[in-house]
């Protein structure tokens, strides 16, 4: 029962959505074909400061089996990524250390423990030696995908997973050395069914804490699995973001422990060119849209609208307009919504229209454009600054110049754009749109 929310969809509740964390989780992985770039350092705080500090700039520096090491060039990985460069001397190290590690999304972190974990194991002993759990079902899944292609070449060890449906008899012993499951599932596996030993775990890891603290029960289940491990045991807890819940969460769950952070890209408005445009209904808005289109040479536009409807409605008029248009709509699936994503990333499509909901969270760096067809506000109607930073920050990063435009059909809209000129401490211009030469500037 405890599973019941871990469901891929959205959830509707009157004109609001709510947004599953698990299912941002899950889209993320699945549009992360690689790593993700970054320029910030890891920061590296150890349990034990007197210990050289051992960082990795190869694969073969770890000196995996031959079976690992061949699965995970299979994987067209050439060297650690920048937190798998600490992350992993440390994992693997005698005796085991503990590790708390958070990095965002794409930077690495489960290729580090899926390696951890076969390293670990031995496969001659025919019973469950490493534990993963991970908030869902389908983040299970996706997890356990990356430990079986990672251990292609090492076939004597086998993967069991831990998630509704599986069912299996009390009593049994699971020979797999590795279990990766959900916390409600496990748990029954290891207390009620005694299918499991946790005596016997060497390796447990916990993913995704941040989701994990997010549905009901999954925090208190985590914790009681933990404390039936034998207190040498290795620990290891990831997750994208570290709130102070997160934290007191990991300190429970994780004795003694490294801790490697990896800080997000700053996002900034420095180099975005930011105007507004003043118009009286959502057609008005459109009338302007197209004007600016038909002034300037725009690569790729993500446009945000604050409803379902109205980006419905905005995808339809702009089709008509000629444009290939991608919608990115709250009912879709995570799958259906990935795909949307890859295909605007290829370039197959050069606008994206989207509610916010649907893309929090999503990284699209190509973008040179980004319309707030509707300003983004929070449920109190409120200015959203953080919102407003993460929709236009990505359009000017790696050094290239981004252009935003605001458009403004209200008092209450001007009212929004007047707090986030406030609160950024900087002019947001106005843009005629009816006078083409005005426009075109902007995009010199
Ligand atoms: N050392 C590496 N070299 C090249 N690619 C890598 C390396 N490590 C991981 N990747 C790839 O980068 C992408 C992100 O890695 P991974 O899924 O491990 O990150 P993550 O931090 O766990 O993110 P998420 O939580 O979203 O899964 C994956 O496609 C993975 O195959």
């Amino acid at each position: 029962p405890g599973d019941k929310s871990s469901t891929s969809r959205l959830f509707t509740c009157d004109s609001c959505i709510v947004e599953d964390k698990a299912a941002q989780s899950l889209l993320n992985k699945i549009i992360h074909t690689s790593l993700v770039n970054t320029t910030n350092q890891v920061e590296v705080l150890q349990r034990d400061p007197n210990s050289p500090l051992y960082s990795v700039k190869t694969f073969e520096e770890l000196r995996l089996k031959e079976e690992l090491l061949k699965g995970v060039y299979s994987m067209g990985f050439n060297r650690p990524s920048k937190i798998q460069e600490n992350a992993l001397p440390m994992m693997l190290a005698e005796p085991p250390q503990n590790l708390i590690a958070q990095s965002q999304s794409g930077t690495g972190k489960t290729a580090a423990f899926a390696l951890a974990m076969l390293s670990h194991v031995n496969p001659a002993k025919k019973w469950t030696q490493c534990l993963c759990i991970s908030p869902t079902y389908e983040l299970a899944l996706q997890t356990g995908k990356v430990i079986e292609q990672m251990g292609k070449y090492y076939p004597e060890v086998k993967l069991a997973y831990a998630i509704r449906g599986n069912k299996l008899d009390r009593g049994m012993k699971l020979q797999e050395q590795i279990v990766i499951g959900t916390p409600g599932t496990v748990l029954d596996w290891c207390s009620k069914l005694k299918i499991i030993d946790p005596k016997k775990i060497s390796v447990f890891v916990l993913d995704e804490a941040d989701v994990m603290i997010a549905t009901q029960g999954h925090q208190d289940q985590s914790i009681r699995i933990q404390r039936m491990l034998p207190k040498e045991c290795q620990m290891l807890l990831f997750s994208a973001t570290f709130e102070d819940s997160v934290w007191k969460f990991a300190e429970r769950v994780v004795p003694d422990p490294n801790i490697i952070k990896l800080k997000r890209e700053e996002e900034t408005l420095d180099t975005i060119k930011q105007y507004y445009v003043l118009c009286s209904d959502k057609e008005e808005k459109f009338t302007a849209l197209c004007n600016i289109y038909g002034a300037i040479t725009i690569a790729q536009a993500m446009i945000f609208c604050h409803t379902r409807k109205t980006a419905g409605w905005l995808a339809a008029e702009l089709t008509k307009e000629g444009h290939v248009v991608a919608l990115l709509s709250g009912e879709m699936t995570v799958e259906q919504r990935a795909a949307v994503i890859e295909r605007f990333r290829e370039g197959k499509e050069k606008v994206l229209v989207t509610t916010n909901v649907c893309s929090r969270g999503i990284d699209v760096e190509q973008v040179s454009v980004v319309i707030n067809f509707d300003l983004p506000m929070d449920k109190d109607g409120n200015a959203d600054n953080e919102t407003y930073l993460h929709r236009i920050g990505r359009t000017g990063r790696f050094g290239k110049r981004g252009l935003a435009v605001n458009m403004i059909d209200s008092k209450h809209s001007m009212n929004i754009l007047n707090q986030i000129e406030d609160h950024f401490n900087k002019k947001i211009n106005k843009l005629d749109t009816d006078d083409l030469d005005e426009i075109e500037k902007i995009s010199n």
